[in-house]
């Protein structure tokens, strides 16, 4: 490092010292993922899929998640899923610590905190049950069968309502478009009240104007139901449609997009996007690789601390 201002140096151990003392990382999110590692070993070979992976993600956020195919997504979903768990780190949702969590609490887990929608229509529904007997089987399942009958098919019908959906009430889902059977997978996710809700590239088999109705659906039980939506994609115009994308680059977060939307003094509003880039726990950044190339940055570069931001420099003696 070069030499820093001797001025910044004391800045920079007294805000260092009075962050010290702050509140534990990610204690006010629904999800916290902190150095995640999940490692597979398969015949004596270890694939690390994820790799020491931080998110927050905070109570009625709507995201999408994208990386290249293998970044380690579905891994990372299915752990939030409470299907499979990391070899080492942190992961902790509503309070559960899925690394810690037993049987019992795993299941309870599954059944009421976290709901899922898989990519392949057929793998959501069952195929015999009509589309409200669909969304009642969770509530059913949970020992809402306690609850009176009458109640329980007014849900089902307020739930396949708010996602239009209405007149689908007891069709199968043979007799479903894909995009209606998405839907209804959406409501069977929602049955039992979950405060997040996931899914792995629920548009990737619909048309784009299809995969448009139900994102819409997952909007709307976001912003009505107030529930966390975290959305594996490919799918660009899902993508841009979140105000926060995180990309996953070899099992850790690299960048993420944020979107808000402004209004000028005419009245006019317009969405405006900024791209970080991921600064880890232990203050690791990575630089994209369209950056470094461009300086022929390798091995090892030169940072000076400024007041406000810090630069980099390529290593002129190599
Ligand atoms: N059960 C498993 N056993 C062995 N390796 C696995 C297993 N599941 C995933 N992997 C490996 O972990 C890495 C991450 O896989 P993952 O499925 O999470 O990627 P992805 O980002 O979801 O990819 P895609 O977009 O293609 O679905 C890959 O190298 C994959 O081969």
């Amino acid at each position: 490092m070069t030499n820093s201002p001797l001025s910044s140096l004391a800045d920079l151990e007294q805000r260092a010292a009075s962050r010290r003392d702050g509140p534990a990382y990610g204690h006010d999110a629904l999800i916290v993922c902190d150095r995640v590692v999940r490692i597979f070993t398969t015949d004596g070979v270890e694939v690390q899929a994820l790799q020491g992976l931080d998110l927050l993600v905070r109570q009625g956020e709507l995201m999408a998640l994208v990386g290249a195919s293998g970044s380690g997504k579905s891994t990372l979903m299915n752990i939030l899923a409470g299907l499979d768990v990391p070899t080492a780190g942190t992961a902790r949702v509503a309070g559960f610590d899925l690394l810690a969590m037993n049987a019992k609490a795993r299941l309870r887990y599954r059944r009421d905190v976290v709901g899922f929608i898989w990519q392949q229509t057929g793998r959501n529904l069952l195929p015999y049950l009509t589309a409200a007997q669909n969304v009642a089987l969770p509530v059913q399942l949970r020992g809402g069968g306690r609850s009176p009958a009458r109640k329980r098919a007014a849900r089902v019908r307020e739930l396949l309502a708010m996602l239009g959906l209405a007149d689908c009430h007891d069709r199968r889902p043979a007799q479903l478009s894909g995009g209606q059977q998405q839907r209804v997978a959406i409501a069977v996710a929602l049955a039992n009240s979950p405060s997040l809700l996931l899914a792995d590239e629920p548009t990737g088999e619909l048309d784009s104007a299809t995969g448009e109705q139900v994102f819409a659906a997952f909007r709307r039980a976001n912003e009505e139901l107030g529930t966390t939506v975290v959305i594996v994609t490919h799918d660009q115009d899902v993508a841009g449609e979140v105000s926060r994308t995180v990309a996953i680059r070899d099992g850790r977060t690299s960048s993420e997009v944020l979107r808000r939307t402004e209004v000028d003094a005419e009245g006019q509003e317009s969405v405006v996007a900024q791209e970080f880039v991921t600064l880890d726990r232990a203050g690791r950044l990575q630089l994209p690789a369209a950056y470094t190339a461009a300086l022929d940055l390798k091995h090892r570069v030169l940072l000076e601390l400024e007041q406000d931001h810090i630069g980099v420099w390529p290593d002129k003696e190599r």
